[in-house]
């Protein structure tokens, strides 16, 4: 690699020091006799200004060179509070590594422009921000997985099953038989349990989801997590204390990213646990005094979801949903046989769901009953229901939707904007 400074390592304690820097020409404008080039690279940005006098040649290549072009700019560290940081580089050498005559992105391209473009657009800082939060809510996840004494295990992608249901199953030609892509690694984490206990995946899942929402991909990546002998309260109480520590985390380390995305930090601040828990029932009261067309039993979409948040300032919990609208694999509740051991948490300020998560079903003749109901061909379960013929332990798990929490975090329009390349009904490309 190259030697180079990063543009935000260059400090006025530096003043007078030669440096070499390396990136992309983000802003130029030549006032006078001179040159200013505001460099971008992964760290930041940095004004460079060139003039004749210091150095003919390199002024004039300055004086040519396009937005975007990839440069080497080598010069001397000055102190000036006019520049955006404070400091600028009067260069004396700069190489042009690829001249840029015409950059596509310009300050009005419209949205569908920049997705279709998405490959360009990610030499934004904006998006560049957007993923170092992701990274770093990942980062932080690992690490408290790591200490909590989770082990992260890699499960398959193609699969023969559903697991959410079989309307959103991205279906493939295997060989000689049909297979899908992974909606969810669950089941498979579910028989990793039986050697390590407790296990976590990230994987891309994918929903053939035509719900054209701010808040669905076709794929999307799924931090999973499946624990034996917990149940649902043991496994909301996990949730919890993971969400507290990605964000708190993210908090401590891209607060100047996620400044630049939102003002108020209060509801990221309040995210510590306990959550707020509350039942399916006091939900569909709350939404049903607020006025929503919503009775019992019915499911609550994006929208009764965004009402919902309203009487929040951070994360909660929604628990004991109706059977008939939750997946066949979770547990009854002994003590309601309508409702489940489920739970969703929701992000507050109007984003909705984030994780889903359950109480298993554990015991063979129930779970098969259940995929009878559901319609569902045993035969496509016998893997997963041997799981409940050979040592099986109350387990329960959950799943959260990574772009969904980065959404949140940065308060995002949509939840293209946080992945690389989204993938919705309408976009596979590029
Ligand atoms: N291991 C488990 O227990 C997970 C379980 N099998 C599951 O897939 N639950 S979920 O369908 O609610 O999806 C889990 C989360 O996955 C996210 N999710 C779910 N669907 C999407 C789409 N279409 N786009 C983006 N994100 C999505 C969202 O945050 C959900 O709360
Ligand atoms: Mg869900």
């Amino acid at each position: 690699m190259i030697e180079k400074v990063y543009c935000a390592d260059v400090k006025p304690k530096m003043e007078g020091e030669r440096v070499r820097l390396a990136g992309w020409v983000y802003r130029k404008r030549e006032v006078g006799k001179k040159v200013f080039i505001v460099l971008r690279d992964s760290s930041g940005i940095i004004q460079t200004v060139f003039t004749k006098e210091l150095n003919e040649e390199a002024y004039t290549k300055a004086k040519q060179v396009g937005i975007e072009s990839s440069v080497i700019i080598e010069g001397t560290v000055k102190v000036d509070p006019r520049a955006p940081t404070g400091v600028e580089v009067q260069a004396d050498k700069i190489e042009i590594i690829q001249n840029v005559e015409f950059f596509p992105i310009t300050k009005d391209a419209s949205e569908e422009f920049l997705l279709d473009v998405r490959h360009l657009h990610l030499h934004s800082p904006k998006v560049a921000d957007i993923m170092k939060v992701k990274a770093t809510l990942m980062q932080a996840a690992r690490e408290w997985l790591l200490q909590d004494g989770w082990y992260e295990v890699f499960p398959p992608i193609l699969v023969t099953g559903a697991v959410e249901g079989g309307s959103t199953l991205f279906k493939l030609k295997y060989f000689d038989r049909e297979a899908y892509l992974s909606q969810s690694a669950q089941l498979y984490l579910e028989a990793a349990i039986f050697g390590l206990e407790k296990v976590w995946s990230l994987t891309p899942s994918f929903r053939a989801e035509k719900s054209r929402t701010r808040r669905h991909l076709t794929e999307y990546w799924h931090l999973e997590l499946e624990a034996a002998w917990m149940d649902l309260w043991d496994i909301m109480k996990v949730e919890e204390e993971l969400v507290s520590y990605m964000v708190q985390r993210t908090l401590e380390l891209r607060r100047k990213e996620i400044e630049r995305f939102r003002e108020d930090l209060t509801p990221l601040k309040n995210t510590e646990p306990p959550f707020p828990r509350i039942s399916y029932d006091e939900a569909i009261d709350i939404l049903q005094n607020k006025g929503v067309k919503i009775e019992w039993g019915e499911d609550m979409g994006a929208d009764e979801e965004r009402v919902l948040t309203e009487e929040f300032d951070r994360p909660f919990f929604v628990y004991g949903y109706p059977k008939h609208i939750k997946a066949f694999y979770m547990k009854e509740d002994a003590e309601d046989p309508r409702k489940v051991l489920a739970a969703d948490m929701l992000a507050p300020e109007g984003y909705g769901e984030i994780i889903g998560g359950s109480q298993r079903e554990d015991n063979y003749e129930k779970l098969l009953q259940r995929i009878l109901e559901e319609g569902m061909d045993p035969k496509n379960y016998e893997w997963y229901l041997d799981l409940r013929k050979y040592g099986s332990v109350p387990h329960s798990g959950f799943g959260l939707g990574l772009e969904r929490l980065v959404a949140w975090v940065l308060k995002l329009d949509h939840i293209k904007w946080a992945t690389l390349f989204p993938r919705t009904p309408s976009r596979i490309y590029p």
